[in-house]
Parts: structure tokens; sequence; C-alpha cells
């Protein structure tokens, strides 16, 4: 449910065309169409002896790949390389490994083998005909999507414009190196967050510490200039915790205000003026890896125009997972053969578990015995 209202709560951002190299982890943003057939020529599956009719043939000369065609009498054969243009008349392919060679003696050479019509032959068209649409809008451009779009013909890719990311890291008690001093703990959201959001395909403008401060809390989020500014802590009720406080300060409008998930449920969704979202993540660091892929992942996957499945697959669990009594809980997991294994340490505050997680299964209330099916949120 906090998903779909995170999905629902923006509309794609504009679109620009951008080169290949640009497009990558970004959006289509339209349908991706094959400027050509392709293969775009008849083409030689293999290397041998392109040939005009029944055999045995009369050799002459040599085709490569990147010539244009030539044509191909009947009763002839021409030596054809993998990915040649098939010569006009030709019938077939026989590959060099099928083929013998007898010299006659007028000291023309001939070619004995047998060759079926089409034979070693990639037709033109027959992977798609110009104009086919090959992949649908709102896919990310994946590496393969780059060849893909090459070889149809593509220079330029529209793809949706990245959302910007400005990540706020909220607490005093936070160090950015060595080991825990007392009452201080180390930041683990500023290393962890922002390659994860990298892989989500946004554009991280920076991260910054604010001091536990209404004010300085206030002015951060009324001047950032990102689609989404990401807070981490300060989403509770604790006598420094000023986030609510401070979207009320600023025009915030509260979409998801609280979430019935563990961990994770202070988390929090905001529409703030100029069109641009907050996601408060709550600081214990496993409820805000809750936050992000309940609220931040959907909301900048809905930013980037990706389209969203309706829910995760699902998959069989190796142990139960207890539930919560009333709340949905998410349970770090690894895939084994037995199916999907819980992992230990999964406190709130806990990062054990995490670190060897391969997703997040989603418990519904009360559990799931050992090999129900589970939902599996990935982890970017
Ligand atoms: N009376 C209540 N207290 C709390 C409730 C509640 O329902 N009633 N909920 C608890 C839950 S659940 C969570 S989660 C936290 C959420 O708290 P905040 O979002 O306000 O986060 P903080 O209070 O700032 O910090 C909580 C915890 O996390 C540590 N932290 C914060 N940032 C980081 C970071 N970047 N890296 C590592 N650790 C971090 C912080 O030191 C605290 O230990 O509220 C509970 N309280
Ligand atoms: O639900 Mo909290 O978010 O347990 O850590």
């Amino acid at each position: 449910m906090a998903r779909r209202t995170a999905t629902a709560a923006a509309r794609p951002l504009p679109v620009e065309p951008v080169s290949p190299a640009a497009a990558v982890g970004r959006t289509l943003a339209e349908p991706l169409t094959a400027l050509t057939d392709l293969p775009a020529f008849d083409t030689s599956a293999m290397d041998g002896w392109a040939v005009a009719g029944p055999g045995p043939w009369r050799l002459s000369g040599r085709v490569l790949a990147g010539q244009g065609r030539v044509p191909l009498a009947d009763g002839a054969a021409v030596e054809i390389a993998t990915g040649a243009q098939l010569p006009s008349g030709a019938t077939g392919v026989l590959r060099r490994e099928r083929g013998r060679l007898a010299e006659l003696p007028d000291g023309a050479v001939q070619l004995h083998g047998v060759v079926g019509p089409g034979q070693d032959v990639r037709p033109r068209g027959q992977e798609c005909g110009r104009g086919e649409e090959l992949l649908p809008a709102g896919l990310p451009v994946t590496p393969a999507v780059l060849g893909l779009a090459a070889a149809a013909g593509h220079d330029r890719l529209a793809v949706h414009r990245r959302p910007t990311v400005e990540l706020l890291l909220l607490g005093d008690e936070l160090l950015t190196s060595g080991v825990p001093a007392p009452g201080r703990v180390r930041d683990a959201l500023g290393p962890l967050l922002p390659p994860w959001l990298a892989a989500a395909g946004a554009e991280l403008l920076g991260s910054r510490y604010v001091r536990d401060d209404f004010g300085l809390l206030r002015d951060a989020i009324r001047h950032s200039p990102a689609d989404l500014v990401l807070t981490t802590g300060g989403t509770a009720a604790g006598p420094v915790d000023f986030l609510h406080a401070a979207l009320e300060a600023t025009g915030g409008r509260l979409l998801v205000d609280g979430v019935a998930v563990r961990p994770g449920h202070p988390m929090l969704l905001a529409a703030l003026p100029g069109g641009r979202h907050l996601v408060g993540l709550p600081g214990n660091p496993l409820a805000a890896v809750a936050g992000l892929v309940t609220l931040a992942l959907p909301l900048l996957h809905a930013l980037s125009g990706r389209v969203a499945p309706a829910a995760g697959p699902t998959e069989a669990l190796a142990a139960a997972l207890p539930g919560h009594p009333v709340d949905t809980r998410l349970h770090p997991v690894r895939r084994t053969p037995a199916g999907l294994a819980p992992l230990p340490h999964d406190g709130p505050a806990m990062l054990r578990g995490l670190a060897r997680a391969e997703a997040l299964a989603v418990v519904p209330p009360g559990g799931l015995a050992a090999g129900e099916r589970a939902e599996v949120l990935p982890l970017p």
C-alpha cells in the first residue's frame, strides 16, 4: 500500500534525447523501434561458400563481411565469411567443414557438398522488420538495451531526466571515522545509501550532515534543489526529532506518515513546494533500508518513468519466518537451493544480516511457514 502511494505520488520527469553512454540506468521514455530490418540484408551465418542452385558448383572469388552485394550465377559458388552479405542469386551456404574441393582438367575448382534451400543463411528481417517495436517505454536502459538500440540503428535514446537526490544525515551523535566514542555511533547510512541510489538511476547532488537543530533542518529542506530530499533519523518523537516540525514550516504535505511495517514504521513521505518530495528514513539502519525500498525507490522509479511491477516476485521459504501480530515484517534473506533462508541479526539497528542478504522477504502479520512463498523485494 505504502509502495503504491509512493509510486502514485510523482509523474515522470521530462524527456531528453541522450547518447547511449548517457542513457544507461535511465528509463526509455518511448518504445524502442527498429530503424532497420535485422539483419539488414541476407547474411551468411557460417564461414564457407555461398552457392547458387544444386551442386557441384564452379568456385570463383570471395565475399568478406563489410562488402556490398555481388551477383552469383546458377551453378556457381563463392567463398564467403560469416556475417558477409549473401550474393544475389545464392540459394544457401555450405559450411567449410562440409564441402570438398576438386580441381577440374581446365584448372578451375569444383565444390562438392549438399546444401538445403536457405541453409545457414540469416534472412533479412529474421529478428525484426523496420518500424517494429522492440521494447516498450518504461524499461530501464541496461547494457543489453544499449546493444540492441545500436544494432537497430539508434544514435540517441529518448529517456527521462534522472531524478536528483540530496541526502541529509541527521544526528549530533554521528561520527564519520574511527570507532564509536562514548555516546557516539559511526554513520552507517552515509556510506550505504549513495551506491543504492545510483543503482536506482538517481543522481546524488550531495550528502551532508545536519546537526539536531530545527532551523538548520528547515533551511536545508527549504533550499534543497533536489527532486527528492532524503533524510535519515529524526522521524520519531524524540526530544530532538525535528523532521515533522520542519516539514510543517516548509509547507510540506505528508502523503505517508508512518507505515505498518517492522522495522521502519516511522518512515514518511511528503510533497514539498515546487514539485519536490521528501522521504524520511528512520535512523536505525535496517529500518532506513526498509524505508528506502518501501518509499524512496518506488518514488524514484515513478520520477524516472519506470513501469512498476504490481508486486514483487514470490519465492518459497527454506525456513519459517515469524510475523509481527499486526504489522508486515521485512526480513533479510539469501537464496539457497532449499529456498529463501532468513538471516540472523535482523534487529532494526543491525546491519549484519542485511550485509549478507540478497533481498528482503515480505512477511505478512502472523508469519509464514517453511515452504510457503514470500514476496521478495530485491535490494538494488
Ligand atoms: N517512543 C518511541 N520511541 C521510538 C519509536 C516509537 O515508536 N516510540 N520508534 C523507534 C523506532 S522503530 C525507530 S526506527 C526509531 C526512529 O528514530 P528516528 O528516525 O527519529 O531516528 P533517531 O532517533 O535519530 O535515531 C535512531 C537510532 O538510529 C541511529 N542512527 C541515526 N542515524 C544513523 C546513521 N546515519 N547511521 C547509524 N545509525 C544511525 C541513532 O544513533 C539511534 O540509535 O525510533 C525509535 N524510538
Ligand atoms: O521500526 Mo524501527 O523502524 O524498528 O527500527
